[in-house]
């Protein structure tokens, strides 16, 4: 019968893992989604029920929650490969691993006395995000932010677009420009080179960079916004090899007052939550090896 089994991955999805170090009275947490993926030759199961290949995800979950406990967590993209590397060292049939993490961020509550070290409040929207992929001796890590919400009240405008029969969407000099930024980027030199204070660095300088970006630049559409913020950060950070992007047009249309006797001069917008426009886009260095592999089973991105 000429049908066989195609590409395939197995794992624990959305471990839900808080590790508190302790080490210090100024305690530290780490809260994290884990989702484990395995990659192999577990043709037998699909084909035979044959599970004698099958690490069991339930026990995939388990080396989360161990390792937790024996390494500690550190940065998400260390634990990723400390994960990946320990799954595709197992068993010689495991082959390649993928685990993706986002990481909840929590604040310390600036109270006086004590109660600062232990106390914590969950800090913004948004969320920071790995995926380590191990393939054979390969690895690769894609990081990213996702939930990062921004809005600038002018400095956007939208012309010059073709008007046909359906058009009709009056052009625009002057414009809210919101959107959600989900980015993820790969790094070029994994296993070497980048240290755990990288990681923390880049983390929180490369969302800066792109948030700086969108309020610099003066806006003629959103793609042209979100092929700056991401030349922006390739421009600025030689770690990265390439950023992809998808970014909402969280539309704000201007409310007619006119039934009620009112002007409005770009005062009263009704925040419109779909449908939306979807932009999305890589950015990348033409002299750097792409890595498609970096990206399997990432959607959302282009
Ligand atoms: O920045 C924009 N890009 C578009 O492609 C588009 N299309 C649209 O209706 N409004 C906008 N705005």
């Amino acid at each position: 019968m000429p049908i066989v089994l195609g590409p395939n991955q197995y794992g624990k999805a959305e471990v839900r893992l808080v590790h508190v170090d302790r080490s210090t009275p100024v305690h530290r947490i780490s809260d994290l989604n884990v989702s484990t993926a395995l990659r192999g030759d577990f043709t037998a199961a699909h084909t035979r029920g044959d599970n004698s290949h099958v690490l069991a995800t339930d026990t995939q979950k388990n080396v989360v929650y161990a390792f937790a406990r024996e390494g500690g967590v550190g940065e998400i993209e260390q634990f990723g490969t400390r994960l990946g590397r320990h799954f595709t060292a197992a068993y010689d049939w495991i082959t390649g691993a993928r685990v993706e993490i986002e990481q909840f961020g929590w604040d310390r509550i600036d109270v006086a006395g004590p109660a600062q070290d232990h106390s914590f409040v969950r800090s913004g929207q948004s969320r920071r995000t790995t995926v380590v992929t191990i393939d054979a001796d390969d690895v690769h890590v894609v990081s990213g932010i996702a939930g990062l919400v921004v809005l600038k009240t002018t400095g956007s405008e939208f012309h010059g677009f073709p008007r046909d029969r359906y058009t009709t969407l009056a052009e625009t000099s002057d414009r809210i420009l919101a959107t959600e930024v989900t980015a993820r980027w790969r790094y070029t030199a994994t296993d070497s080179g980048i240290t755990g204070a990288d990681f923390a660095r880049l983390s929180a300088e490369i969302p800066r960079t792109l948030v700086e970006t969108f309020a610099g630049l003066h806006s003629l559409a959103l793609q042209q916004t979100l092929y700056h913020m991401g030349e922006k950060v390739l421009a600025t950070f030689p770690e990265v090899a390439e950023i992809r992007m998808s970014m909402p047009n969280k539309h704000h249309f201007l409310v007619d007052l006119a039934p009620f006797g009112l002007d409005n001069p770009d005062s009263v917008y009704l925040a419109a939550d779909r449908p939306y426009g979807r932009i999305e886009g890589t950015v990348l260095r033409d002299d750097v090896p792409a890595a498609p592999i970096a990206w399997d089973a990432t959607p959302g991105f282009c």
